[in-house]
């Protein structure tokens, strides 16, 4: 049986692979203020914090004096515009879904993205019907890697934090599932910054989705 009751998606990375679209926002909005384009992988190095902290270290990067707070609103223009150009879900994303829900397990999403993205995207990838609640990085006070989001969709559920899986790929999601004192799995295909997933303290790191449903939880050792 899989040993936890209520599973907490992280979505960029996790389950769509968004990277080209983010890249291309990111650069759409370069090419406004008449800087270079940027290369995918270093996009995807930014992604994880939010719009506002990927669009900070664009600008940072291509030295620009434009400020953040004037160039948001332009640069969400953007992201919304690029949402649905190259999005796809990772392999298995669907069969692992339907896997957990079929099994009885709650699922909801905590995502760093602006929550009206997030459910378009998710919309628009056709999983909406699996998530009770999406949270995203717009949604509450604090967004990953603090435990609000977390902590704030488990009370909801009405489920303990030991009951909970996170299952994401940056260090957002490591550090806001260590703040909550919940289990973690994390995802390879995604976008870890620098960051070594190998210890992060996740119960297991996965190439793919499909491994999920088999998941055991790792006996708890006392010393
Ligand atoms: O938009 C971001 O910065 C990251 O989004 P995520 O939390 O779904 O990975
Ligand atoms: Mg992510």
């Amino acid at each position: 049986m899989f040993p936890w009751k209520l599973v907490l998606f992280d979505l960029d990375g996790t389950l769509v692979d968004s990277a080209a679209d983010i890249a291309e926002a990111v650069n759409r909005t370069l090419d406004e203020l008449g800087h270079g384009r940027e290369d995918e992988a270093m996009v995807r190095s930014w992604i994880g914090l939010g719009a506002r902290v990927l669009l900070d270290s664009a600008l940072r990067h291509a030295g620009s004096r434009a400020g953040v707070d004037e160039t948001l609103p332009r640069f969400m223009a953007h992201y919304e515009a690029c949402l649905l150009l190259n999005a796809k879900l990772y392999p298995d994303t669907v069969e692992t879904l339907a896997a957990l829900a079929g099994a009885g397990v709650a699922i909801s999403m905590a995502t760093n993205k602006p929550e009206r993205m997030a459910r378009v995207l998710v919309d628009a990838m056709g999983i909406d019907g699996y998530f009770a609640h999406i949270v995203g990085g717009d949604t509450l006070a604090e967004r990953k890697p603090n435990a609000m989001p977390l902590l704030h969709l488990a009370a909801l559920h009405r489920m303990p934090v030991h009951d909970t899986l996170m299952v994401g790929d940056s260090e957002a999601d490591a550090g806001a599932a260590r703040a909550a004192g919940m289990d973690l799995v994390l995802l390879r295909h995604g976008y870890p910054r620098d960051f070594d997933l190998d210890r992060a303290g996740a119960v297991a790191v996965l190439d793919d989705l499909a491994g999920l449903p088999a998941l055991t939880k790792p006996p708890i050792v006392t010393l």
